[in-house]
């Protein structure tokens, strides 16, 4: 289930606030200016899809939030707790960091945590399959699934580098673990 906790960034451990529900986690991360949204989206696909046949079944959708966002192009990140690289991702996601465009993501399967760090506070949403969550140019924010990651997500860019992250360099994911 996908939920949201927010702390004062003094104090991890004593969340302000724990939600599971869908519309109080999307008025809360509006406050932000960070866009959720819960998806019943009508795509079935099996567990092995490859990343084409995914992309392509949400193309419908894919076109819509691009045309929305400005966003140019699209990929699929799959992780699995075997993935020979999900060490070396996580270490990388977690660091604090920022981007110049918005970060938009959907989670087609599995869950992950998209932690913001603003207004001297910490909002921590886990995302589960069905989420879309966009995170604005610029906030200060990391990510983990654990150490056994474990989801599909759909990323949309519009930097046509594609994922460029600027590091803060605070280790606060490590006084702050959500998994
Ligand atoms: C769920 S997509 C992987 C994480 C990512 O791209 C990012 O920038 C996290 O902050
Ligand atoms: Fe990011
Ligand atoms: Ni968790």
């Amino acid at each position: 289930m996908s939920g949201l906790r927010i702390f004062d960034d003094n104090a991890p451990g004593a969340p302000v606030l724990d939600t599971g529900d869908a519309t109080e986690i999307a008025a809360h991360l509006a406050t932000i200016g960070v866009r959720f949204e819960r998806w019943d989206s009508p795509v079935t696909l099996p567990p092995d899809a490859e990343a084409d046949a995914i992309l392509d079944a949400y193309r419908p959708y894919l076109d819509r939030l691009m045309g929305e966002t400005g966003a140019g192009s699209a990929d699929v990140i799959k992780m699995t707790p075997d993935h020979p690289q999900a060490g070396t991702l996580r270490e990388k996601f977690l660091n604090e960091h920022s981007h110049t465009e918005d970060e938009v993501r959907f989670f087609v399967s599995g869950a992950g945590h998209f932690v913001m760090h603003t207004e001297g506070k910490v909002f921590d949403a886990l995302c589960t399959k069905g989420d879309l969550i966009s995170v604005p140019a610029n906030i200060k924010h990391w990510f983990d699934a654990g150490e056994r990651p474990d989801f599909i997500a759909l990323r949309i860019f519009t930097d046509q580098s594609g994922w460029v992250a600027h590091f803060t360099g605070d280790a606060i994911s490590a006084r702050f673990p959500v998994t």
